[in-house]
């Protein structure tokens, strides 16, 4: 790990990487929100760009691409909206692979009924915050707090905590302005990465599984791949500390990555 702002531009420093991706069948697995998407006020805005669909399908054309989101995977398959990708919702815990192979962790199954009790807690301790809001995704329950007064937003997450304590089998997870509520399981986006790759067939040390991602679960993938694949972080004003082996400034710069891996010559196709 070190901090973000001394992981080298991955534009600026493109001739080093793209050596690192030279005779090397390359995977792509990309976060959605605040990499492929800006990140918005409002939870349901943040939708893909025309510009970057048409990156996505191009890039589709040339190497398998799996989106790994935080999303509930029926609404990341909306919002996404491309056939030829696969897709991973819940931080990794419901994936939609190759050849119609889905993934639901049984363990996480068990644990539904739990996160619907939890879900009913959460709302009932949040009906006197105003500007609290809940998005219920299959494996955990997002609590946003992006509205929520400045002075008041400890209080939210002394709500989380409190309906924790009471379901020791559920954990708390962060993100932009966003606590996570889901299983307290051994299972995330890297996890789920692993998955993929062994469903996709390319478990092979001639693949390079490269992701791309912005916030805290996004480091479970980089730590992951370090020293197997290549991390990018989307750094937007961040300053924490990454485990990623290069930076892109933004989405724009996201979508100008991906258009140089569809042109690079001598790129390995799938
Ligand atoms: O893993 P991701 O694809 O990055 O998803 C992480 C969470 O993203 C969404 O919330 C965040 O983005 C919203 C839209 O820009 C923003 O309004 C919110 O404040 C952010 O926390 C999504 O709503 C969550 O379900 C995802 O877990």
């Amino acid at each position: 790990m070190r901090p973000m702002r001394e992981v080298p531009l991955a534009l600026a420093r493109w001739e080093e990487l793209s050596r690192r991706l030279e005779g090397r069948r390359v995977a792509l697995f990309l976060d959605y929100d605040g990499t492929l998407t800006p990140i918005v006020p409002n939870p349901e805005d943040a939708r893909l760009s025309e510009a970057m669909r048409t990156t996505l399908v191009a890039l589709a054309r040339h190497y398998p691409v799996a989106i790994v989101s935080g999303r509930d995977l029926p609404v990341l398959k909306g919002f996404v909206g491309l056939e030829g990708v696969f897709y991973a919702g819940s931080h990794g815990f419901d994936i939609e692979g190759p050849g119609g192979r889905s993934f639901q962790l049984e363990e996480g199954k068990a644990l539904l009924p739990e996160l619907d009790a939890a879900e009913r807690e959460l709302a009932a301790g949040f009906a006197g915050i105003p500007g609290a809001r809940l998005e219920r995704k299959r494996f955990s329950v997002a609590v946003h707090w992006r509205h929520v007064e400045e002075v008041r937003a400890a209080e939210v997450e002394r709500v989380v905590d409190a309906v924790l304590a009471r379901h020791p089998r559920l954990r708390k997870g962060g993100g932009k302005k966003v606590f996570e509520v889901q299983p307290a399981l051994d299972w995330h986006k890297g996890r789920a990465v692993h998955w993929l790759l062994r469903a996709l067939g390319l478990e092979g040390g001639d693949v390079l599984p490269v992701f791309l991602g912005d916030d805290l679960t996004d480091e479970d993938a980089f730590q992951v791949l370090e020293g197997r694949g290549l991390g990018l972080v989307v750094r937007g004003e961040e300053v924490r500390p990454t485990a990623a082996d290069f930076a892109l400034r933004d989405v724009e710069e996201v979508r100008q990555f991906l258009e140089r891996l569809i042109t690079r010559t001598g790129g390995t196709a799938r």
